[in-house]
């Protein structure tokens, strides 16, 4: 079984983790990053939670989970300890089509989060699978390495580009010929010697 890679918008929108442990933390960040209101819901947090609130658009509710506390959610992350719970809400999920992460339990889950480099607007994402995120995460790492600063300037440029020439007749091949033309411009990867 493989997943269906995509890229999803989460600005504004109401996201739950379930959890208060250092596994929900890791998750509530990433979500803020991108742009996610999100709330919290735990019976305890740790101290790096508790702090959210002063500097990000967090909500914390000092609880344990109750039926439909996913109602009205974009997305639900559920990183508690207790399994039965943890299946507990993720069917309430599936059965309300609320996209659902279970932390440590890929069956439960209708999405796995992948591990991700940000450089820009250059995003590199690696997933094993669920197989190995420590592999997921050193891949990323060497990946992240490779990269030269300035292929956040190449993107800048290549959308300027891309911008312009919509509104003209220019053919595809001709199109992908100076973009090409540009990129082979740029020393994007470090050590290569091209230029
Ligand atoms: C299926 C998945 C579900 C999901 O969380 O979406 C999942 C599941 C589990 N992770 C476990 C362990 C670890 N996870 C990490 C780290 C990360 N885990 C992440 C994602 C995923 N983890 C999804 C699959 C990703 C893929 O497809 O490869 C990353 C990429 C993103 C993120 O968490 O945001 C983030 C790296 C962030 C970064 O790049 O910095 C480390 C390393 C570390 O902490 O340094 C360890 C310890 C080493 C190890 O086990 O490899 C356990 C066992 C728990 C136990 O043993 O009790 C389970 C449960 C299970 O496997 O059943
Ligand atoms: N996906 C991943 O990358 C990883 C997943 N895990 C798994 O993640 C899970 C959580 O790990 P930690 O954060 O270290 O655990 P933790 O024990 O520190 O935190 C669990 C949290 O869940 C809360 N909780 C328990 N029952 C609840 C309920 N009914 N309602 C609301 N909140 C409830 C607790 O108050 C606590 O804040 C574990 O099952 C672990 O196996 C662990 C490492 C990595």
């Amino acid at each position: 079984m493989a997943y269906y890679p995509i890229m999803l918008n989460i600005l504004d929108k109401k996201c739950l983790v379930i959890g208060g442990g250092k596994v929900a933390y890791r998750k509530i960040l990433p979500l803020l990053e991108f742009g996610a209101t999100v709330t919290a819901l735990s019976s305890y947090f740790t101290d790096e939670i508790l702090e959210l609130p002063k500097n990000h658009k967090v909500n914390l509710i000092r609880r344990s989970y109750q039926k439909n506390d996913v109602d009205n959610y974009f997305l639900v992350v559920v990183a508690t300890n207790d399994r039965i719970i943890n299946k507990e809400i993720s069917n309430e999920c599936k059965k309300k089509n609320i996209l659902v992460n279970v932390v440590d339990d890929k069956e439960l889950s209708t999405f796995i989060v992948p591990s991700v480099m940000k450089k820009g607007d250059l995003t590199i994402s690696v997933s094993t699978n669920g197989k190995s995120p420590l592999l997921a995460k050193r891949i990323k790492e060497m990946l992240g390495n490779m990269f030269e600063d300035d292929v956040e300037n190449l993107i800048a440029e290549l959308s300027n580009l891309r911008d312009k020439l919509k509104t003209t007749s220019a053919t595809q091949e001709e199109k992908i010929k100076l973009y090409d033309d540009i990129i082979n411009k740029y020393n994007i990867l470090r050590g290569n010697d091209k230029k």
